[in-house]
């Protein structure tokens, strides 16, 4: 159980872990790389270990040192072999859908499978697609849920366009691509998060861009490289959530990945009324790097929505958070995709929010709140989702008595040190 009170007014300068996205991509571009690719920063997060097991299953030599540091000796696509058990990816919806690409171009069998928040996520959406380029692949209700079964083999270029902005589909079937024949051509609806196109040039490959979309072109291989991580800009959003919070405070984080396609909640930070800073400093493997200072002062309600949602997609939980200590009504629309991640966000930020005394209330596609409220102590639950649980407890510092998460461990998926960090504000 995790246990916050209210916070006193702070002025720290931290920094988090390495950026969930990018570890898990090093990983498997590492793995299907010729040559060796040393990550450093990498998120020592449940998600990314799920990451590494897999492809340690599936063949790779993937060497430790330390909690963050890792080489991977990429052997090729040829390097990897049928796996002799399931796979499993735990509770990460970016190791099932980006591993699914390439275990679709891969000339054997394997099963995979997670725990009972990836059985209720969406597959049809990677499923049907690489189908379309040839894949064989079968499992529960058709396909359109794990557990996946996939005998991987050759496949053809296609051209898709996303209903929904995802970078976890946008992905797979980029790396599916480049084992396909011929062009492979990937539209969506909005931008969503460009870490593969920035890793896969770094890892040697081609790719077009224009138009909203990306291409790829079959046959490629990718050469090993130095894979440094920037900090995780979904994790450093709690902390600043909590500066803006606790009035009189200040944060800086330091060494945080600035990519455009995940800054939206500085955007919107910004708009509430917060003092916003941003510093680049640096590019690590084609990824902007920088320190972001963010300071409070009165907030104010905001609208948010369309191309925006998806640069800050797994920031809302603690938007909406942030939006009950501001000055008038925050709505937040286009999101239905919050219904399909590790829990029902839309539903358990409103359900949790809602026993702190929060007005808040679910809409179809987001959330509507009114603010400001005085938010009471409650015992509050992650739902298993680790954004749910960091966004109760950082609510907690803004409360009235005690708050307790219950379901707190789901936090090591992202954030692993996110307790410590936490009681340094209270
Ligand atoms: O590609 C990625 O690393 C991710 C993409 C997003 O999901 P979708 O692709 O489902 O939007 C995001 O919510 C998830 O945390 C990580
Ligand atoms: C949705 C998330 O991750 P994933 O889809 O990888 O489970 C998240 O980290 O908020």
């Amino acid at each position: 159980m995790l246990r916050v009170g209210r916070g006193k007014a702070f002025n720290k300068v931290l920094r988090v872990p390495g950026d969930k996205s990018i570890s898990h991509r090093a990983v498997m571009l590492g793995a299907i790389a010729d040559g060796t690719t040393r990550i450093e920063n990498f998120l020592p997060g449940d998600d990314c270990h799920h990451t590494i097991e897999c492809f340690q299953r599936l063949g790779v030599k993937i060497e430790r040192e330390g909690a963050t540091t890792l080489t991977v000796h990429g052997k090729g696509w040829k390097g990897l072999r049928e796996p002799d058990q399931c796979l499993d990816v735990g509770n990460s919806g970016t190791t099932i859908r980006l591993l699914l690409g390439i275990l679709a171009g891969s000339p054997f069998f394997s099963t995979v499978y997670g725990d009972a928040s990836i059985a209720r996520r969406p597959m049809a959406r990677v499923v049907e697609p690489l189908r379309r380029m040839g894949a064989r692949i079968d499992g529960r209700a058709g396909g359109r849920f794990a557990p996946l079964a996939v005998r991987g083999g050759e496949l053809k270029g296609i051209e898709y366009h996303s209903p929904v902005a995802s970078a976890q589909v946008k992905s797979c079937l980029l790396l599916a691509g480049l084992r396909a024949e011929g062009w492979t051509k990937v539209k969506e609806p909005h931008p969503s998060r460009d870490h593969t196109e920035r890793m896969l040039k770094a890892f040697g490959a081609e790719l077009s861009l224009g138009e909203g979309a990306v291409s790829v072109r079959g046959g490629q291989s990718l050469a090993g490289c130095h894979v440094r991580v920037p900090g995780d800009i979904s994790s450093a959003a709690f902390l600043f959530a909590a500066a803006l919070l606790v009035p009189g405070s200040r944060v800086t984080v330091r060494d945080v990945g600035i990519n455009p396609t995940r800054t939206g909640i500085l955007d919107v930070f910004r708009s509430m009324g917060a003092e916003v800073t941003v510093t680049p400093t640096d590019q690590w493997c084609g990824e902007p790097v920088g320190d972001v200072t963010v300071a409070g002062g009165p907030l104010r309600g905001v609208e948010v929505g369309g191309d925006l949602i998806p640069r800050l997609i797994d920031e809302i939980p603690v938007l909406a958070v942030v939006a009950t200590q501001a000055e008038g009504r925050t709505v937040i629309r286009d999101a239905a995709e919050l219904k399909v991640k590790e829990s029902n966000r839309i539903a358990t930020v409103a359900e949790e929010l809602r026993k702190m005394g929060a007005q808040v209330d679910e809409t179809s596609d987001g959330l509507i709140i009114e603010g400001p409220t005085s938010l009471q102590g409650a015992l509050l639950d992650s739902h298993g989702d680790h954004r749910i649980g960091m966004a109760m407890a950082v609510a907690g510092l803004a409360s009235e008595g005690e708050v307790r998460v219950k379901g707190a461990e789901a936090i090591s998926v992202s954030f692993p040190n996110f307790a410590e960090i936490l009681k340094e504000l209270e």
